[in-house]
């Protein structure tokens, strides 16, 4: 049944805009084909270690700015030491399209300047726990895009890991802002369905799901 009745644009909380299919199918696959070169290195896409001794199942690699658990740098201390790539402007200019998108000219999206990116890969048994994007000083929005398969996103509170919650699916192309009231709200993906991906990504299987950050750091 998948696919035969539009999905469409919802407002999950105050702030947080889900919006299906917003990348068109040739901006998903040049958006792959950059991922693939990012992840080439200077860093490569790792498991991430986390302080408590575990791994996170999702693989990651970072732009402008490298996030480890839990702080920004501009080297990769936790993984080989090397800088992190630059955030590319043409990436930042889709951030800013896509907060207009999201909240309306005027609504934010001239100022919006992303400065960091994770670029996340999923395989179909990757998940990704209950957490809060809270290491950025800037209160400016989150842009998350997603391709390849499809996943549940389980979007929460700011007071907790638990509920109320909304799960939404994030499919190929959809576009998610959460900002203002939401931008410190927990959230996760509880599950990614393999074999869901349309046809055409450039993806040979997995999800793929970019969030771009304004840190509000120096330097
Ligand atoms: O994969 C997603 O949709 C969410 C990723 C996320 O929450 C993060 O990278 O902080
Ligand atoms: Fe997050």
């Amino acid at each position: 049944m998948d696919g035969l009745f539009p999905r469409s644009r919802a407002v999950i909380a105050p702030g947080a805009v889900h919006v299906p299919d917003w990348l068109s199918p040739e901006r998903q696959r040049e958006l792959v084909v950059a991922c693939r070169e990012w992840a080439r290195g200077p860093v490569p896409l790792r498991h991430t270690a986390l302080p408590g001794g575990g791994v996170m199942s999702v693989r990651t690699v970072c732009l402008g700015w490298h996030w480890q658990p839990y702080r920004y740098a501009r080297t990769a201390d936790d993984v080989n030491g090397a800088p992190v790539l630059p955030f590319p402007g043409w990436l930042a200019e889709l951030g800013r399209a896509a907060v207009a998108e999201a909240y309306g000219r005027g609504g934010g999206s001239e100022a919006y300047a992303p400065d960091a990116a994770l670029v996340n890969f999923y395989d179909g048994t990757a998940r990704m726990g209950m957490h809060r994007d809270a290491e950025e000083r800037s209160e400016a929005p989150v842009v998350s895009l997603s391709i390849g398969d499809t996943c549940v996103f389980r979007f929460g509170n700011t007071e907790g890991r638990g509920r109320p919650w909304t799960d939404v699916e994030l499919a190929s192309g959809d576009l998610f802002v959460f900002g203002g009231p939401s931008r410190r709200a927990f959230h996760g993906v509880p599950s990614v369905r393999p074999g869901t991906a349309p046809p055409g990504t450039g993806m040979s299987g997995g999800r793929l799901n970019l969030t771009l950050r304004e840190t509000g750091l120096d330097g």
